[in-house]
C-alpha cells in the first residue's frame, strides 16, 4: 500500500524471455497525474500525440434511419452511412435514444474512490482476458506504457460472467446503469448491421445472422485518462484497431482525444457533445471480406483535462464461425473463415501490435 499522497501500482502478469510467469509492477497513472510525475516508461519513443487535421465524422439520424423501411429519410441515412463506414470505417449517430447519465456517474464514481477500495470493489478477475481494473497488454519490462488506468468487464451473455466477479461492487448502482445502457447499445447496433448490409446492397441479415440475443458477446472498457503532464510525449491507447465487429464509443463531455489514421496522416476526431461514436471492428471487416475497414486509431493525452470514453465492443458468439462474404461487391479482401472467439484470442496474443498486424491472422495464406 502506497503513502498517503503517494502512487500506487496495478500488478500485471507477463511471460518473461524464459518463459517464466512473472509479476510487473505499474504506476497507477491515476495517482502519476496527481503528482505530476512522468516516469520514462510512459514517455513515447517519438514525439506522438500531434494530429496533423481535423475531422467531423457523418452524422447519422437514427430517427431518420428508423422512418419506415421505404421512407426517403431512411434512404438518405442509409446512403450517408454507407459511404462514411467505407471511407473511413466510423461514423457518429444522434437520436439515438441512449441516456448516458447513470453510466458517467457510476464511472466517476469508480475512479473517485481510493486504489484500494476500487480493487476490493471489483474483485479477483484482473488477468482473465484482459478484463478488471488495471491495465490492458503489459507484455514486457521496456514496453513504452499507456498513459490509463481501465476498467473492462464482460456485459453479455449473462451465463459469461457468472462464475466471475466482474462487477464493481461501489458505487453500488453500477451494475444496473451498464446493463441498461448495454441493452440499450445492443439495440442501436442492431439496426446497424442491418443498416451497414442495406447501405452496400447486401442481404439485410448478410451481417447481423451471426448475432442472437442470447449468446452474442458485449463486453465494455472503461477508458480514463487523467491530466498528463507532457502530451507530445505521451498517448493514452497506443494505436490499435478494435477487434469487434462494432464498437460503440461514448466520451462524457466534449473534447479531442481520439486519433484516427489515414492516408497516412493522423486526424482528430471532432466529435459533438450530443453524438456517439461508432467504428467498424475487424470482425467487420473480415465478414464484409475487406469492403468495411476497421481504422486505425488511438487516444491523445491532455494537460489540464481528464478524459473518460467507454467503449462497447458488440461481438458474435464466441463459438460462430465467420464466413466473408464472397458475392460481387464483397468479395476480394482475401479473408478466410474464422472462429470469433479464435481471432480474439490470437488478437489478445499479438497486441499491442504494428499497423493493422493482428487481422492478418484471418487472411487466406496465413
Ligand atoms: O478513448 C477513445 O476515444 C478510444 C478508445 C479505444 O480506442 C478503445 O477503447 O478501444
Ligand atoms: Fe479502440
Amino acid at each position: 500500500m502506497a503513502k498517503p499522497g503517494g502512487v500506487n501500482h496495478h500488478e500485471s502478469k507477463i511471460t518473461d524471455e524464459n518463459g517464466l510467469r512473472r509479476t510487473i509492477l505499474v504506476p497507477v497513472v491515476q495517482d502519476l497525474s496527481r503528482t505530476k510525475a512522468l516516469p520514462q516508461q510512459f514517455i513515447q519513443r517519438q514525439p506522438t500525440a500531434i494530429a496533423t487535421s481535423a475531422f467531423t465524422p457523418a452524422v447519422i439520424d437514427m430517427a431518420g434511419l428508423r422512418d419506415g423501411l421505404d421512407s426517403s429519410s431512411r434512404a438518405v441515412e442509409l446512403q450517408k452511412l454507407g459511404r462514411e463506414a467505407r471511407d473511413w470505417g466510423l461514423f457518429l449517430i444522434e437520436n439515438h435514444g441512449l441516456v448516458l447519465s447513470d453510466v458517467e456517474q457510476s464511472v466517476r464514481g469508480f475512479f473517485e474512490l481510493p486504489f484500494q477500495e476500487k480493487k476490493r470493489s471489483v474483485g479477483t478477475y484482473m488477468s482473465v482476458d484482459n478484463l478488471g481494473y488495471g491495465r490492458s497488454y503489459v507484455k514486457s519490462e521496456d514496453q513504452v506504457l499507456d498513459w490509463i488506468d481501465r476498467l473492462a468487464m464482460k456485459v453479455a451473455p449473462k451465463a459469461a460472467t457468472d462464475g466471475l466477479a466482474v462487477w464493481p461492487i461501489k458505487p453500488p448502482n453500477f451494475r444496473w446503469a451498464m446493463e441498461k445502457y448495454a441493452e440499450g447499445a445492443r439495440e442501436i447496433l442492431d439496426e446497424l448491421l442491418q443498416a451497414l448490409a442495406e447501405a452496400l446492397s447486401l442481404d439485410r441479415r448478410a451481417f447481423s445472422q451471426y448475432f442472437d440475443h442470447e449468446s452474442s458477446e458485449i463486453n465494455v472498457r472503461i477508458n480514463y485518462y487523467p491530466p498528463s503532464p507532457n502530451p507530445a510525449s505521451t498517448l493514452g491507447i497506443t494505436a490499435h484497431s478494435d477487434a469487434s465487429s462494432l464498437t460503440l464509443l461514448t466520451q462524457f463531455e466534449s473534447s479531442n482525444g481520439l486519433q484516427i489514421f489515414k492516408d497516412d496522416r493522423w486526424f482528430t476526431v471532432q466529435w459533438p457533445c450530443n453524438t456517439l461514436l461508432v467504428n467498424i471492428g475487424d470482425l467487420m471487416e473480415i465478414m464484409s471480406n475487406g469492403v468495411l475497414r476497421s481504422p486505425w486509431h488511438r487516444a491523445a493525452t491532455q494537460s489540464e483535462v481528464e478524459r473518460f470514453s467507454v467503449a462497447l465492443f458488440y461481438n458474435p458468439p464466441g463459438g460462430i464461425e465467420i464466413e466473408p462474404m464472397q458475392d460481387g461487391i464483397c468479395g476480394g479482401g482475401g479473408y478466410r473463415k474464422v472462429v470469433a472467439r479464435e481471432y480474439i484470442e490470437n488478437y489478445h496474443k499479438v497486441s499491442p501490435a504494428p499497423y493493422k498486424q493482428p487481422i492478418m491472422f484471418a487472411k487466406e495464406d496465413e
